[in-house]
């Protein structure tokens, strides 16, 4: 059953506040086309405010409150944030699904992720107190040095809408435990659950200004964030376009960014595989959280001798997946998020069959429902390299095939694209597995599977996808600014000059 919407300001300050100019604009559900609430829209006025408070938040009490004080303190805090939300999780899960049109089984999954993230970055917090001073070994023993990690600042947060939750957590969670006190600004598209981590934030008492939640539009709220002059770090994640747009707003105040983009990442499918095992996991890589994944792997790459029985393998696969509204028991094929994405979508689609390209399946709404923005899922072949659909990311459930018959043409395709965030290879011969996985230029390499994706490892992509990584280690260190400290320990005067007590 579907849930209300809880009417929600700003978070500025640790208080609820309505947006300057007064503004707000509708929730859609994807899955009906219904309006189901509305959120306040922020501009440059409350980025201002909410920067300001962000300052004030590292400052108080000469920082002994946040940035400064012990890691083990800030853990409670996140600790505090984790039990919440995992009390939640069921309702989260769902409003999740009703603003961002994935399946509520997902959902919920991602809401248990996004509690697992804030208890992971909890232990990394109190982890970094041991980690202060570490030793620098020199080559002069007249001298010592130790490192000290601080947090880096103020920082803007400017996340996506297909993990709304998550890919915000990835970034608040270990911007808190470094220090860092934040500005979130979630997609406009699906930011319901992301002002629900404010009340979240408001009922364990995060002291004020730590994190501020804006929601607006790109333009209007998160470009003013990103060339916020007091603003030190932006982290953000979405479609490369917007990427390279903060990252010119960023570079006039040379205001470091780490940017997690988009992708068009290759699945090898070799010859020796299981059919029905490789099959469900290129549905799984493809069409999971309705194919809109950075790391969706929508581009199958098949050994020739198999390819017939295993895309017609995939296509009874595929016909199997339950479509219906997010929140209907075993959903397992939601809407895309909006309009604007369904439009999107199908013009790939056309223009794929326009350029030559056979619409194998799916292509279309499906018969049964009459409303919401749901796409079949797709699979498309007799795709050419120069296609759009080979080269560009669709963001959607489509799926393109190519055939190869050596190993080396295998990797000469999946490296055929500007992207580098995902891949993955499918093959029972796990030597020839590392080796592809070594030539395969991407961030993340899955091998016997696709998308499975745990808080402790890396994530990130190379090329047009992006630089820097979250989570893990990595994920702490975007955060953190690193501090040589150098003592001269020797009782003897430097004696570079001639002393003037000499003369
Ligand atoms: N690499 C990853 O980990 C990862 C994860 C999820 C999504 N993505 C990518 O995100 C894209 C889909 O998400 P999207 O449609 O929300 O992306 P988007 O770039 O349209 O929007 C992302 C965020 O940027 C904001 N924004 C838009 N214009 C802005 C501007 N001029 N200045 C500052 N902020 C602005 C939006 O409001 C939103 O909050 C896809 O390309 C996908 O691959 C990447
Ligand atoms: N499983 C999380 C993937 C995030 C990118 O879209
Ligand atoms: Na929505």
């Amino acid at each position: 059953m579907a849930l209300q919407v809880p009417s929600r300001q700003l978070f500025i300050d640790g208080e609820w506040r309505e947006p300057v100019l007064k503004n707000r604009f509708p929730i859609v559900n994807p899955a009906t086309e219904q309006i189901i609430g509305d959120i306040p829209a922020a501009t440059s006025e409350d980025v201002d405010l909410a920067v300001a408070a962000a300052r004030r938040a590292l400052s108080r009490n000469k920082g002994k409150d946040w940035a400064s004080a012990s890691g083990a303190v800030r853990a409670k805090y996140l600790r505090a944030i984790a039990a919440k939300i995992t009390e939640r999780k069921t309702e989260l899960g769902k409003l999740e699904a009703m603003d961002c049109g994935k399946p509520l089984d997902e959902a919920v999954w991602d809401i248990e992720d996004v509690a697992g993230c804030f208890e992971y970055y909890a232990d990394l917090a109190e982890g970094l107190d041991a980690k202060q001073k570490a030793p620098v070994s020199l080559p002069m023993e007249t001298f010592k040095s130790y490192v000290l990690k601080e947090p880096i600042g103020v920082v803007g947060l400017i996340t996506p809408w297909n993990y709304p939750l998550l890919m915000a957590t990835w970034k608040v969670a270990p911007a808190l435990a470094a220090g860092c006190a934040a500005i979130l600004k979630p997609s406009e598209l699906a930011s319901i659950t992301c002002l629900e981590l404010a009340e979240v934030c408001r009922e364990v008492g995060l002291p004020p200004g730590v994190l501020n939640i804006l929601t607006g539009l790109g333009p209007e709220a998160g470009a003013p964030l990103a060339s916020h002059p007091n603003v030190d770090k932006i982290a953000f994640t979405g479609s490369t376009t917007t990427g390279s747009k903060i990252m010119t707003a960023a570079a006039q105040m040379v205001k470091p960014v780490s940017l997690e983009l988009g992708g068009k990442s290759p699945i090898i499918v070799f010859e020796d595989v299981d059919l029905d095992k490789a099959a469900e996991w290129t549905a799984f890589g493809c069409f999971w959280t309705n194919g809109q994944i950075c790391s969706a792997t929508s581009r199958l790459i098949v050994h020739e001798k198999i390819a017939k029985e295993f895309v017609d393998r995939l296509v009874k696969w595929t016909k199997n997946i339950k479509i219906s509204d997010p929140l209907e028991e075993g959903c397992r094929l939601g809407p895309v998020v909006s309009g604007g994405q369904y439009e999107k979508v199908l013009k790939f689609i056309s223009t794929a069959k326009s350029e030559g390209a056979t619409i194998l399946s799916g292509g279309v709404r499906p018969e049964h429902l009459k409303k919401g923005f749901f796409v079949e899922p797709t699979i498309i072949t007799d795709v050419t390299t120069s296609m759009q659909i080979w080269r560009e990311e669709v963001f959607g459930p489509v799926l393109c095939v190519k055939t190869f018959s050596t190993e080396e043409e295998a990797l000469e395709l999946a490296n055929d694209t500007h992207y580098g965030l995902g891949a993955a290879v499918i093959s029972n011969d796990l030597e020839r597995c590392d080796r592809v996985s070594k030539e395969l230029q991407a961030g993340i390499v899955w091998i016997n599977c696709s998308q499975p994706c745990f808080c402790q490892a890396p994530w990130g992509g190379n090329k047009r996808s992006g630089f820097g990584r979250e989570l893990g280690e990595w994920g702490l260190e975007n955060y953190l600014s690193v501090k040589q400290v150098t003592q001269y320990i020797s009782d003897e005067p430097w004696g570079w000059y001639s002393s003037p007590s000499k003369l």
